[in-house]
């Protein structure tokens, strides 16, 4: 990989002190963290107690990096782990949680680790809002209905580190979620009896906590920041990577084991569009003011995503623009698109989990032999949803394994599936992102009218990290009704399958059919299908829709039928059907439509494709039934032609080319080259008229005379006023290359050299002949073996003049 300017400068950056580096998914920010390790221990660790910290956030993401460590290949930097680890410098890789524990276990040496489960806190809140209850009379809020509502709240005031009631009522409520059932949001004003109560049960619910000897992360990450940290274990150089998700006290942590020295540095990588988590500090439009790190002039963008086709970007960034809490954001980076050309996003929803399961497995099967399963990954929010996935693929043998963060196995050739939080950091060939249903993402039933824009906001952050961590192919699925986020993803930028025009099923209104004068029920359940379609071929395929017809008639067998639709185009002046389509209703299944479909195709030798669907299946053949990928798409070679096309051959010197004439553009021609087809400059041009019958000379009244005109370039004549065109009405010059319907050019004159082709009149007739005098005779030669010579006296013959070149007709 050839690492761009801007990323060879950051990880070649001076060091001083702390710096931000801001870039959006795919642009190479872990690339920027890997390769600045082995830079700084190169150039800046000096000292024999030096030391460097990467962070990450999750463990997949350490794994992650540790195996990336062991794949570059870049002798110069001797980035590889072996090396790294061979080193005198201390370069230390770890998640934020191991960090937080070690000193957690420095607080509290040989104690018991008593983890509260879900399960635990949930009982111990309950109870806490019990205790209260009986006590005294207290806010609303303190409600067994909100037991998940106040665990999350208690859990945002650690992890924001707010230690008093006073700070708390000030504190700005951004980032919190919960998934609290109580249908009606409320307000949690600063400086209100809300607050206060639901900071007295925080003091009851730890209280509680500590009785049993129970402790969790947050916590623990408090007791952590007690311990005095000693100089020997602070580092030189530390690079958090995804910090836009650590809370504010694991910020304060890092902070802490950070040694300023002259030449340390200390590297925040972030992307707060990737901001997913409700409780992390700065990825929620925070300042890092609030962390006592003034980034005036100390933050870069990367702002290129490397890692995805500019299809999925495209698809991804239309999502992220519906974020409004995230355009607002400084700290956010427009994404620009790089061009990496590949398949739109596919997008299909179905009826059951288990229909939808089917097509993940047969999208997997025909990916086989162009990918390896381990390139494959399946994320779902939920890990409910991702294990049945595994387990489905398992029993219909499909090698798949469930991303494990202890122990991820990237190699292994099976199918990756995890939930869209680990992914994060991560990148597969093939992504699928499965049970975007609604009521699952966004999950949106916050006791608070904030929470309710903030989990949603958060959740569309989840979908977009999913979305960009596909290089090549993305599929997105939905079961039961699918997510809002569906429809804020631009359709423009999805498939209904891989390699096809189509965009994913949709309802047009009955008030939107097209050409309702053919559509005997406007509210049968085929219609959908037919419509969507319909409007696809236009919208997605180009076709004009005076080229469709629906109810085309077919007899097939001495049957009358009616094709559902057609598509005509112009062939050799003739409208011909071309692409047939069937619809049935929405999953009627289709092998009979095929079948119908086929046999049309029997009777109309015209029709080359038929595309068959009942909206949750789709096939497309060519007329011989083979299977294809897609229909052709419109081009105007299938409109009626208005281009007449000639090629030109002069008499007088002038090179051959190709003349066009549009009768939708007259006066307008076009001039090509025969040999490269480029198009020529027509400098001047002139009107010549085209004559039927010159017999008995030239017309006096021309206009009355003119069949037609052309208009040609000045310089092929060479005195317009005596040019005419007359069109070949016989074959006798066929061998010198003039024939039936071609038009010469004719000079008028009344003389002509020998060997020059001439209009003769004779006989009171015009004829075309190559003229030769001889003595007292003149010779009238055809250019054809089945006509002989004429042999007249001059005066039995007059020349109306010499041929100086032809435009002869070509199809295109
Ligand atoms: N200059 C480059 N040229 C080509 N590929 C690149 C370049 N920089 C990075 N990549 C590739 O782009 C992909 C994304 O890189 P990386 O994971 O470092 O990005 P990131 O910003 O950390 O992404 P995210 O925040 O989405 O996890 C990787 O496959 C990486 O190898």
């Amino acid at each position: 990989m050839q690492l761009n300017l801007e990323q060879k400068k950051l990880i070649q950056l001076e060091p001083s002190g702390h710096c931000l580096v801001k870039g959006v998914a795919g642009s190479g920010k872990t690339t920027v963290a890997i390769h600045r390790v082995p830079f700084l221990m190169n150039q800046y660790c000096h000292e024999k107690d030096d030391k460097i910290l990467l962070v990450t956030f999750n463990k997949t993401l350490l794994n992650y990096i540790k195996y990336l460590y062991e794949k570059v290949e870049n002798p110069d930097e001797q980035v590889g782990m072996a090396e790294m680890m061979a080193e005198e410098v201390k370069v230390d890789i770890r998640t934020i949680d191991s960090l937080v524990f070690t000193y957690y276990r420095k607080a509290k040496p040989g104690a018991d680790v008593k983890i509260a489960s879900t399960s635990d806190s949930y009982r111990i809140m309950s109870k806490a809002i019990h205790l209260m209850a009986e006590k005294e009379k207290t806010h609303k809020i303190i409600n067994q209905k909100n037991v998940q509502f106040l665990i999350d709240e208690v859990g945002w005031m650690d992890a924001c580190l707010i230690e008093t009631l006073e700070e708390y009522q000030q504190v700005d409520r951004i980032g919190r979620a919960t998934n609290v059932m109580e249908k009606t949001p409320q307000k949690l004003l600063k400086n209100s009896e809300v607050r206060a109560a639901v900071f007295k049960v925080k003091e009851a619910y730890e209280s509680l906590l500590a009785q049993e000897s129970f402790s969790d992360f947050r916590m623990m990450n408090k007791v952590a920041l007690t311990v005095p940290i000693r100089e020997s274990e602070q580092y030189t150089h530390i690079i958090i990577d995804e910090s836009q998700d650590l809370t504010r006290a694991q910020l304060e942590m890092v902070k802490r084991l950070y040694k300023t020295k002259k030449y340390s540095s200390l590297m925040f990588i972030a992307d707060n569009a990737q901001s997913i988590y409700p409780h992390s500090w700065l990825g929620k439009g925070r300042s890092y003011t609030t962390l006592g790190l003034d980034m005036s002039g100390k933050s870069r963008s990367l702002a290129k995503n490397y890692r995805t086709t500019t299809q999925i970007s495209e698809a991804a960034y239309s999502l992220l623009e519906k974020d409004v809490n995230l355009q607002l954001d400084t700290d956010y980076v427009k994404p620009s698109l790089v061009d990496r050309k590949g398949s739109y996003p596919i997008y299909r929803h179905f009826a059951t989990m288990e229909e939808e399961l089917e097509h993940v497995k047969s999208s997997i099967q025909s990916l086989l032999g162009e990918y390896r399963l381990n390139e494959i990954c399946i994320i779902a929010k939920e890990k409910r949803a991702a294990e049945e996935a595994q387990q489905f693929l398992v029993k219909y043998q499909v090698p798949c394994a469930y991303l494990d963060k202890n122990d991820p196995s990237f190699d292994s050739d099976k199918v990756k599936v995890t939930t869209m939080h680990s992914i994060k950091g991560l990148e597969f060939r093939v992504v699928f992102i499965i049970c975007l249903n609604d009521g699952v993402i966004p999950y949106t039933s916050g006791a608070l009218e904030e929470d309710n824009s903030l989990m949603e906001s958060d959740d569309r952050r989840l979908l977009y990290v999913g979305m960009t961590r596909a290089n090549e192919i993305l599929y997105l699925s939905s079961h039961k009704k699918p997510s809002s986020f569906i429809r804020e993803i631009d359709v423009n930028c999805l498939r209904f399958r891989r390699d096809c025009c189509l965009k994913p099923l949709y309802r047009v209104a009955v008030t939107a059919f097209l050409k309702k004068d053919k559509i005997l029920d406007l509210y049968a359940k085929e219609e959908v299908i037919r419509q969507w379609v319909l409007k696809e071929l236009i919208d997605s395929y180009g076709y004009k829709e005076e080229m469709i017809v629906l109810e085309y008639p077919v007899v097939a067998f001495s049957q009358k039928g009616y094709a559902d639709l057609v598509v005509s185009i112009y062939h050799q002046g003739r409208q011909v059907p071309y692409v047939l389509v069937e619809t049935k209703k929405y999953q009627a299944g289709i092998a009979d439509a095929v079948k119908q479909a086929a046999s049309y195709m029997q009777a109309l030798a015209t029709v080359r494709y038929c595309l068959v669907t009942d909206g949750y299946d789709l096939k497309i053949f060519d007329r011989d039934m083979d299977e294809l990928d897609d229909l052709p798409r419109f081009n105007y070679s299938m409109l009626p032609d208005t281009i007449e096309r000639y090629r030109f051959k002069s008499y007088r010197n002038h090179p051959d080319m190709l003349y066009e004439r549009d009768s939708n553009e007259p006066g307008v021609i076009t001039l090509k080259s025969i040999d490269s087809g480029l198009t020529l400059d027509v400098e001047e041009v002139t009107e010549v008229p085209v004559f039927g019958d010159v017999a008995a000379g030239l017309p006096k009244d021309v206009n009355a005379a003119m069949k037609d005109s052309f208009t040609l370039p000045r310089k092929w004549i060479a005195h317009s006023k005596n040019t005419f065109l007359l069109e070949v009405a016989g074959d006798s010059m066929k061998d010198a290359g003039i024939d039936v319907g071609d038009f010469v050019m004719v000079n008028h004159q009344e003389y002509a050299d020998n060997g020059q082709i001439v209009v003769a009149l004779l006989d009171e007739e015009a004829t075309l002949k190559k003229y030769l005098q001889m003595g007292d005779s003149v010779l009238l030669i055809p250019e054809n073996a089945k006509y002989e010579p004429i042999n007249v006296k001059p005066d039995q013959v007059r020349i109306n003049g010499v041929v100086i070149g032809v435009l002869k007709k070509v199809s295109r």
